[in-house]
């Protein structure tokens, strides 16, 4: 009889546990719906928004219809890094109901000086958990989606779909494509925007009949003509200045305000305190996204398209043979300890500067067959006693990729003096964590 009972009573929370799941599921499913999908148009500006949204609403071009506009709008900001920082920042200070920040990657100490939604304890963090946390602590009724994930052909279409008005905050030509061709197809207003070193440039795409990306560059740039911050290097300032401007640029569109930049491009060049405005072309018939017969009607692989990553994530090339690359551990123990042999940094003098290897000398690849290069090379190789036993040149970079197209003309170019020439595997990056923790990794 208690036996009984006791089977009784498991199939019964068996069947009760079974509901909780699906209650739950049910539960989970409804609150990510509600988190992506941008907040319904209020009827009327609350108390508090008038009060918070004041000084904006007073001007004429804006007022309460236009701050309603904004409640109601939805912005996606792919990338949260120098450019989305500040986009987002000036987004949500203008009340705009929804922001969408996509992002795969975490704050690092080097991102400090320009992505100031991030502080020192967000190191580590994904981008966009720390943004979305500074976003709210300054407007705490904001919706903020965080998307941790690479924007790519599969996910593009669905996450761009849902906004309003999309922001390019990113730093690579891929997802440049890939951004304008979703855009395209999903007829969204594109604002794009860039910074290197003092210079920036800022766009929108795609709106009212402009030009896309594509109809201005048909094909994509060769891949090693195009810089980013990490190899170039940015001053915090541009990112900033260009980052609010599209900001500006996504207000006026939700606002529709005529004057918005589109078919034009802005210059911004901060050594000269500049702004130029040049005309673009207008939209190309004949473009393959949104021309009048257009050849992509859905998203490509554009890491392939452009024959680069989509991220900046380290790609080791592989140019040199095994027996022509050293270790970290051969490079001390032949170059410091016994004092044998020539490095080389092909780094530019600007980063030698900041940090090098004792006794290295500073070659920069792009200057490598200069022929005075090519002369101080020999000359070095032939003054020093040391080098005669064992002519070995070695070659550092960063992450160990330079130094391999820099070995590959080194041999070239000195194929007449019978040396050994390697490059350093893993660059100093693999220096500073094989043999000197000091060494600077940036
Ligand atoms: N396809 C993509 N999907 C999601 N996020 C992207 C994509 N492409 C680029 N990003 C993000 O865009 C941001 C661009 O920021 P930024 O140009 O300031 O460079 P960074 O990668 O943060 O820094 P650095 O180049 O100095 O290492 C980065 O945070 C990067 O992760
Ligand atoms: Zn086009």
């Amino acid at each position: 009889m208690t036996q009984k009972i006791i089977e009784d009573l498991e199939i019964e929370i068996a069947g009760l546990e079974k509901i909780l799941r699906s209650k739950k599921l049910e539960l989970k499913n409804l609150r990510e719906s509600v988190l992506t999908s941008p907040p319904k148009a209020n009827k009327r500006l609350t108390k508090e928004d008038i009060e918070r949204f004041s000084r904006q609403i007073i001007i004429p071009a804006i007022g309460c219809k236009g701050q309603m506009a904004l409640t109601a709008a939805s912005v996606l900001i792919v990338g949260a890094g120098g450019l989305g920082c500040p986009a987002s920042q000036y987004l949500t200070g203008a009340g705009v109901g929804c922001i969408g920040l996509v992002d795969y990657d975490d704050v690092e100490c080097s991102n400090l000086h320009r992505q100031l939604l991030h502080s020192e304890e967000s190191i580590g963090m994904p981008k966009v958990s720390s943004a979305s946390e500074a976003l709210k602590r300054l407007y705490s009724k904001t919706n903020i989606v965080e998307y941790k994930t690479q924007l790519r052909s599969s996910n593009a279409l669905d996450i761009v779909s849902k906004y309003d008005v999309v922001v390019d905050a990113t730093d690579n030509v891929a997802t440049r494509y890939l951004l304008n061709d979703a855009c395209v197809m999903l007829g969204k207003p594109l604002v794009s925007g860039s910074a290197l070193r003092l210079e920036g440039q800022l766009t929108v795409y795609n709106y009212n009949g402009s030009p896309c990306y594509r109809c201005l560059f048909p094909k994509p740039p060769p891949p090693e003509t195009v810089t980013n911050c990490g190899d170039g290097g940015v001053l915090g300032v541009v990112p900033g200045v260009i980052g609010v401007l599209e900001a500006l640029e996504a207000i006026k569109i939700v606002l529709g305000w005529t004057g918005v930049l589109s078919g034009q491009l802005l210059l911004f060049s901060a050594e000269s305190g500049t702004f130029r405005n040049i005309r673009l072309r207008g939209r190309n018939p004949g473009c393959d996204a949104c021309g009048d017969a257009p050849t992509i009607t859905s998203l490509i692989d554009y890491e392939q398209f452009c024959g680069t990553k989509a991220t900046d994530k380290d790609t080791a090339l592989k140019l040199l043979a095994r027996e022509q690359r050293i270790s970290p551990e051969t490079l001390n123990e032949i170059f410091i300890c016994k004092k044998k042999g020539l490095l080389i940094d092909v780094r530019n003098s600007e980063e030698f500067d900041m940090c090098a290897i004792p006794h290295s000398i500073n070659v920069p690849l792009k200057n490598i067959d200069d022929p005075s290069t090519v002369n101080k090379i020999k000359g070095l190789l032939q003054n020093d006693d040391s080098h005669q036993e064992n002519l070995s040149v070695y070659v550092v970079c960063r992450r160990g990729n330079d130094s391999q197209k820099a070995v590959l003309k080194l041999q070239e170019i000195l194929r007449d003096q019978n040396l050994v020439i390697c490059d350093l595997e893993g660059g100093l990056h693999a220096w500073s964590k094989k043999i000197d923790a000091s060494f600077p990794v940036y």
